[in-house]
């Protein structure tokens, strides 16, 4: 599994290939010639190219919360890889189609009274979304518009940028009020009573540096849009409140765009999320990803390198009686605050 990763940074999606497409700017048609559907397992995701544009987007669709089972792991890298074969794409947006949650991280009822031959492999699947984003030859863009606790920071911290929605009052996406929503990201893995596996917070650190990483991973901080944006765990904090969509454009866009997406092609994050891919894919692609591999290959091949160990670690770890115990206090906490809603 581990090989094709610096391969994959180096030459296996022959870059000889990579011309970077002309795309207007807040060019909706790019939704709407998204008919090259790629969608896997179930739709877990679901994921579209456009060919002119040079650019795709893969929007995790696992209800309620996008929360990272073995399958959905599996399904990210599939899409990704059909994507990645495609020698006209450059470009990727990383969505989610729950307005309000990116991803809640793992499933955590996955870690809970685990199957021995489950667990590892889940392990792996995870191991494996990190090493095909990171080391993806694409610009991959997170377009993060609801919660990215845990693992879904991580998603998003394995992209190339990350745009991320500020919340406020009355947001009209869809043309309708909707309860004020502001997400948080970051690496809330003590609160659960669990520390990031070590490659996960290795990159925060390199994401934020090396002190506010210290502090957040032992805080198990879950940082809003604005502190996201200062401590430099997203690269742009969008607001909607001039944003407002003529009743033309929904229509059309209503005509045009598959559900559950639709809505979202009328959120400013995805098209701010639009632009910066059209932005990453005029640049010369074998430049970007020889500057990629500059800042990545490293990391990336000491993770290859540990992968085994991590591995074995973490399941020995997660199937301690105190972290199983946290875990289960955990759980019935989360669906205690889902029922009271
Ligand atoms: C040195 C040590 C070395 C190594 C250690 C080794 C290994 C340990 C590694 C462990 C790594 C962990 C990484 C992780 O990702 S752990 C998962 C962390 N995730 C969370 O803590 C998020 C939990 N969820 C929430 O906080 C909220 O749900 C969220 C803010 C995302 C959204 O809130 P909202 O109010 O909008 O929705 P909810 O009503 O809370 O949830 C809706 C339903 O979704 C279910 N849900 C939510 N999150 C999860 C999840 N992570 N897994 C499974 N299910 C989830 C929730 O229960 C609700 O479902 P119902 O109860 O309505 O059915």
């Amino acid at each position: 599994m581990a090989a094709p990763l610096l391969s994959s940074l180096c030459c296996r999606h022959s870059l000889r290939h990579c011309s970077p497409r002309r795309f207007a700017r807040n060019d909706l048609s790019f939704f709407r010639s998204l008919s090259t559907s790629i969608s896997s397992e179930k739709s877990l995701v679901l994921s579209h190219v456009n060919e002119d544009a040079g650019v795709a987007i893969l929007a995790m669709n696992r209800p309620p919360a996008n929360s990272l089972s073995l399958e959905l792991n599996e399904a990210i890298c599939t899409s990704l890889k059909e994507i990645d074969t495609n020698p006209k794409i450059q470009s990727v947006i990383l969505a989610s189609t729950n307005p309000t949650i990116f991803s809640a991280g793992l499933d955590v009822t996955e870690l809970i009274s685990p199957d021995d031959q489950r667990l590892p492999k889940f392990w792996n699947s995870l191991q494996q979304v990190y090493i095909d984003l990171y080391g993806s030859r694409l610009a991959i863009i997170a377009a993060i518009q609801g919660h990215a606790p845990a693992a879904g920071c991580m998603l998003a911290m394995a992209c190339d940028y990350r745009i991320m929605y500020g919340g406020g009052e009355g947001s009209t996406v869809d043309g309708r009020k909707r309860k004020s929503h502001i997400p948080t990201i970051g690496l809330n893995e003590t609160q659960l009573g669990i520390a990031a596996p070590p490659w996960m917070g290795q990159l925060l650190v390199r994401t934020i540096g090396f002190r506010p990483a210290e502090r957040a991973l032992a805080l198990g901080t879950l940082f809003p849009p604005m502190e996201a944006l200062i401590e430099g765990l997203v690269d742009d904090v969008i607001t909607e409140e001039s944003f407002s969509p003529s009743a033309d454009t929904i229509h059309a866009l209503e005509k045009l765009l598959p559900d559950p997406i639709r809505n979202q092609a009328l959120s400013l994050v995805m098209q701010k999320a639009f632009q910066e891919a059209e932005l990453y894919a005029k640049i010369s692609p074998q430049a970007r990803v020889a500057s990629k591999l500059v800042t990545r290959s490293e990391s990336l091949k000491d993770m290859i390198a540990s992968r085994e160990a991590d591995t074995e670690y973490f399941c020995s770890f997660i199937c301690q009686d105190t972290v199983q115990k946290n875990l289960k206090k955990y759980v019935e906490a989360l669906k205690k605050k889902s029922k009271s809603k």
